[in-house]
């Protein structure tokens, strides 16, 4: 089975509900040893990226990422295209309990359209490096007015002997509560599913936006590299 199929081939039905109920949810390994060495070496190959960010000068945090260009790697453009399809249904359900009236198209190139005729023609699929004592602040990756509300996050490294620390966390913000935090354990090569600003919550007056915000706590030892894929271009 190649990676597209693989994806496919998920049980969508079970990772639509947990993303629903939490917000978040997990895929088990999908990339190999190999493919995550080799996206991480991919770092020091400039010639790949339209812009490396380093975190501390804008308040982000510590570490660094870039942005690929386009073409993408075809990794990357796999695994955007192969998510795309079965998280527009699940973005669309989204919209629809939500109230908004969007409508994700089923594929992804249709929506990278929609987003080029918004104005937001750069690329979002970043790749992120930290060392000991790097961090990630809670942050929404908003980049425009379009928006696609779930977002993909891959770690690279192998936890416990690449990094120690250096954890993917969640809060949720509830209307008129205070926020709670889910930290998520990952496997190398396992990716997060999880939205991007908010998500539908069922309550018992209906309806309710949930808002959400993704972070790394503080990377103890070690490197830490993730591949984040982000389906909404930027501005
Ligand atoms: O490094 C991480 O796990 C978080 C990456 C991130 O913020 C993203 O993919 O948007
Ligand atoms: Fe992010």
């Amino acid at each position: 089975m190649n990676l597209t199929e693989k994806i496919a081939s998920l049980d969508w039905t079970c990772l639509a509900k947990e993303l629903g109920d939490r917000g978040y949810v997990t895929t088990g390994p999908l990339l190999t040893p190999d493919d995550c060495h080799q996206l991480a070496a991919g770092y020091e190959d400039h010639s790949q990226f339209r812009s490396r960010i380093v975190m501390a000068r804008h308040g982000f945090g510590r570490g660094e990422y870039q942005y690929y260009s386009y073409p993408l790697p075809s990794l990357v453009q796999t695994l955007r295209d192969a998510f795309y399809r079965p998280l527009s249904s699940v973005a669309n359900e989204w919209n629809r309990a939500l109230g908004n009236p969007m409508v994700y198209p089923s594929e992804h190139p249709e929506f990278q359209q929609l987003c080029h005729q918004a104005g937001q023609t750069r690329p979002t699929p970043l790749l992120l490096k930290y060392q000991q004592d790097d961090y990630n602040c809670l942050h929404q990756d908003l980049y425009g007015e379009l928006v696609f509300p779930i977002q993909v996050a891959f770690l690279l490294s192998k936890p416990g002997q690449d990094f120690s620390g250096g954890e993917f966390v969640l809060t949720e913000q509830r209307p008129r509560m205070q926020s709670c935090v889910a930290v998520v354990p990952l496997r190398q090569g396992e990716a997060v599913l999880f939205a991007v600003n908010h998500r539908p919550q069922h309550g018992s007056r209906g309806i309710y936006r949930v808002a959400m915000r993704h972070g790394v706590s503080v990377v103890r030892s070690g490197h830490r590299f993730t591949l984040g894929v982000i389906f909404h271009d930027a501005q």
